[in-house]
């Protein structure tokens, strides 16, 4: 029995709130398809991928059965489960269902529609030799940390920093544990990578792409417009 399957765990259970649409920013048309079918079919089509796991608000996951995963004939989806408050628990909600054959768990946002064969490959590959990977690119902008009076209290130096994105990749072992601990303790983490890392163990860089946006607020749709119409020329 093969016992090193990569799972893909599509996290699409938030509201979209900063999208201020009145339904979740995920069925947003991109083109003639929702941004989380763009999503989905490129995860789906990834030779490395063996199965999905995707995670969606309770009471959506009959419609996403029938209007996403049905009629736009997505393959590989093994289940589709119901998320949590937070991030951090519709991911562990993914985490709880995976196959015991799984050896490599790649974890990415749904409404990252722009993320490639190339980016999830290399940092598929990553995790198998480091364990954990989170993909990312270097800042453009100088960051500053502030105070509660808006004060600037330092400027890091910005060749250290980088912005994260997903996909983020692990063994299944080591998110597995992490995710139970961390929750376990309720430590609160906005990416996966900082579930390990409160663990102790290492997480590695994978450089992604400027044009794997999440999109988040009104005006990233303009954007993944553009980027919708570069990647169909
Ligand atoms: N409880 C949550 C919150 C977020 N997500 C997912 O995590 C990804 C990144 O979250 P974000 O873009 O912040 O989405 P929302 O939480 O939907 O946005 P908002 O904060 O504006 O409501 C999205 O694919 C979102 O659906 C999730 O599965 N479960
Ligand atoms: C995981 C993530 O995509 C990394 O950038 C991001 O943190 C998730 O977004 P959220 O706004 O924190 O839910």
């Amino acid at each position: 029995m093969k016992s090193d399957k990569v799972c893909a765990i599509i996290v699409a259970a938030g509201q979209g709130k900063r999208m201020n649409k009145g339904y979740n920013k995920q069925y947003i048309l991109l083109g003639e398809k929702p941004i989380l079918v763009h999503t989905l079919e490129t995860i789906s089509g990834n030779n490395n991928i063996d199965y999905i796991i995707l995670v969606v608000p309770q009471d959506e996951i009959d419609y996403c059965k029938k209007e996403i995963i049905e009629k736009y004939n997505i393959q590989k989806v093994l289940l589709v489960v119901a998320g949590g408050e937070e991030r951090q628990h519709s991911v562990y909600a993914g985490i709880k269902n995976i196959d015991p054959n799984t050896g490599i768990i790649l974890i990415h946002d749904g409404a990252r529609p722009f993320t490639s064969n190339e980016i999830i490959n290399r940092s598929i590959r990553e995790a198998i030799n480091y364990g954990a990977i989170v993909v990312a690119v270097p800042v453009k902008d100088t960051i500053k940390v502030v105070n509660k009076e808006l004060e600037v209290v330092n400027t890091p130096n910005r060749e250290t920093l980088w912005s994260i994105q997903t996909p983020q990749v692990f063994s299944s072992k080591i998110i597995k544990q992490a995710y139970d601990e961390g929750i376990a303790q309720n430590f609160r983490a906005t990416d996966d990578a900082m579930m390990v890392e409160a663990m102790g163990h290492k997480v590695k860089i994978v450089l992604g792409s400027y044009e794997n946006i999440k999109i988040t607020t009104p005006e990233d749709i303009i954007l993944a417009e553009q980027i919708l119409l570069r990647g169909e020329v």
